[in-house]
């Protein structure tokens, strides 16, 4: 079996109401503090908006919660209140019902972000490692926490560029970690999926988060966003290979005894690995550095146990300059 390198038992020694979420007694607020003002957001499982709380006029994200599994929800709520307080989580302030329609809103900490579509071609090189380095320091922490997210992309980074803080949220794929737990592979967003999941690995942990920063930080240095577009699951494991080459996916399948889905194995052709500087123009340049190629070189390996955890990524020297 394949156990996390990093913090393999961080639920095993926590008392079982920890991660045990579908005991949760979730105690409701109520729904009439709040004022919904507009709406910013729509995803798959919710739609969001930002609010006040008439109490004492705080400025609030408001997520509406779809009609999904009960069990769902109190997952995400209790690893929302673990969390809360951690580095650059988003903070969970209230839990609520909509008094008419009962359906239940989840209050959030307001953070006045950017869209990174706009906000990312503004960033210096200096800006890129130091929000990396912060985005960091969240999946240390929740790691740490026994918590794999699930869904680490651009959207779900809030940024506040003029007070330099983010928040990382959308905590609705979060799971716990358990040492040779079975999960579903049916996670995270395609471009930003691990290869673990692309090829059926089950029993993956906490290193897929530091596949999707990868594509994040790829991303962002290359101004390609996504990094890896691939047009469906089985397409999104060839624009990979055809990045960093078919002869280690093959040794990563043989590792892990693994089969390519038919489908792939039609598509799929031989690719030699394509070196990053391929991928420099004359607008990302400013992003490049030996650095910020060895630490790609690491994350982006489809071995997720051969991956940096969040806190050895931490230590690599492309953070090394941002603490002058
Ligand atoms: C789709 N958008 C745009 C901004 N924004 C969106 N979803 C958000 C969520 Br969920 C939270 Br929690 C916060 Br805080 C912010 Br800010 C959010
Ligand atoms: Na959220």
């Amino acid at each position: 079996d394949s156990i996390a390198k990093a913090y393999p038992y961080a639920n095993t020694n926590k008392p079982k109401e920890y991660y045990d979420y579908e005991f949760l007694q979730v105690t409701w607020g109520s729904q009439d503090a709040y004022e919904i003002s507009k709406k910013i957001g729509r995803g798959k499982y919710s739609e969001v908006f930002s609010g006040v709380n008439t109490l004492n006029q705080q400025e609030c994200v408001i997520k509406v919660l779809k009609p999904v599994k009960k069990k769902k929800i109190k997952r995400e709520i209790k690893i929302l209140q673990n969390l809360t307080g951690g580095p650059n989580i988003i903070a969970l302030l209230d839990v609520v019902r909509d008094p008419e329609s009962r359906v239940p809103c989840l209050i959030f900490e307001n953070v006045n972000n950017t869209d990174f579509r706009a906000l990312y071609p503004r960033f210096t090189d200096m800006d890129v490692r130091y929000y990396m380095y912060e985005l960091l320091k969240a999946l240390d922490y929740c790691h740490s926490m026994g918590i794999m997210h699930r869904d680490v992309k651009p959207h779900n980074v809030m940024i506040d560029h003029e007070k330099k803080q983010i928040r990382l949220i959308d905590w609705g794929l979060a799971d716990f970690y358990h040492p040779g737990e079975k999960y579903n592979v049916r996670v995270a967003s395609r471009c930003f999926k691990g290869p673990e999941l692309l090829v059926d690995f089950h029993y993956y942990d906490y290193s897929l988060d530091l596949w999707s920063f990868g594509c994040m930080l790829a991303g962002m240095i290359f101004r390609k966003e996504p990094f890896f577009g691939g047009t469906d699951n089985y397409d999104q494991l060839v624009k990979i290979a055809k990045v960093i080459g078919t002869d280690k996916l093959h040794e990563y399948l043989k590792k892990y005894d693994l089969k390519l889905h038919p489908h792939i194995q039609k598509i799929m052709g031989k690719y030699p690995v394509k070196p990053w500087d391929k991928f420099v123009t004359n607008e990302n340049q400013k992003y490049m550095s030996p650095e910020v190629f060895d630490l790609l070189d690491q994350l982006l390996q489809y071995d997720h146990q051969d991956r940096p955890t969040a806190k050895e990524a931490m230590n690599h020297p492309y953070f090394g300059k941002i603490f002058v």
